[in-house]
């Protein structure tokens, strides 16, 4: 059985947490191998590199070079091997988020993210870009999101900027899922968990992953 892979996109508070675990364990149920894991971080160096990402203040472009250096060490240890053992991926967000928030949110040149994009995911011994096989969108508004995470935890870097942010973080998952339709599964977040459930398993079961 050959690997998938399947990243998980949305603003913060969209309900990406609350269904990758669930979907993991009916995966796992179903007889796959579930490598489950997440952006920034998946690796003891990609993991520090994420505690600088979101604890320190540093300019857009800086933000870029570091959560693309985490994504290749990301690729190469653990991603990459995973997929060619055959096992099903699971990564809570991966590239388009860079596009989402130091694209949109930050306002970086998008043709910089596409060059890092073009060196970091390069496929090992192949052509092509290492790209999700399915992205499931967690697509909700800003306002709902920051009701939901109103009596979270503190707010890291990210979860303290203004919602006027994630309205430019949402219009950049939107545009990155316009440009590539056949990747992207809109699901509607705003809906209750079971609803959500139920959308993500009809996509999942449709690309034949699952019964
Ligand atoms: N469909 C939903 N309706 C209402 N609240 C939800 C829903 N999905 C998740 N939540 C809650 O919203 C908060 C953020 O969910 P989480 O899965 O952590 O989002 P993310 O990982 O996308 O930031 C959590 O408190 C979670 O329990
Ligand atoms: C992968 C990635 C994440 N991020 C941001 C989005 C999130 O706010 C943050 C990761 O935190 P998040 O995924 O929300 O984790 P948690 O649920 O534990 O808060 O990093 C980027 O800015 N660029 C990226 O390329």
């Amino acid at each position: 059985m050959s690997g998938f892979f399947v990243s998980f996109e949305g603003i913060d508070g969209a309900g990406k947490s609350t269904h990758i675990e669930r979907l993991a364990q009916v995966l796992r149920e179903q007889g796959h191998m579930v490598t489950l894991t997440r952006e920034p971080g998946g690796t003891p160096l990609a993991e520090r590199l994420r505690a600088l990402v979101l604890a320190e203040k540093m300019d857009a472009l800086t933000e870029a070079l570091l959560v693309f250096a985490a994504r290749r060490d990301h690729l190469q240890t653990v991603i990459e091997p995973a997929l060619a053992r055959g096992d099903a991926v699971l990564c809570d967000r991966y590239t388009d988020a860079s596009y989402a928030y130091q694209g949109g949110g930050r306002g970086l040149d998008v043709s910089v993210l596409a060059t890092l994009e073009r060196w970091v995911q390069a496929k090992p011994g192949a052509a092509g870009l290492r790209q999700p096989d399915l992205t499931l969108w967690f697509d909700l508004a800003p306002e709902l999101a920051a009701e939901r995470l109103s009596g979270a935890r503190a707010p890291d870097k990210f979860e303290a900027e203004p919602v006027a942010f994630f309205r430019r973080v949402a219009e950049g998952y939107a545009r990155r899922a316009a440009e590539d339709p056949g990747r992207f599964a809109r699901l509607d977040a705003a809906q209750s968990r079971e609803a959500v459930w139920d959308e993500l398993l009809r996509v999942v079961r449709g690309k034949g992953w699952l019964r």
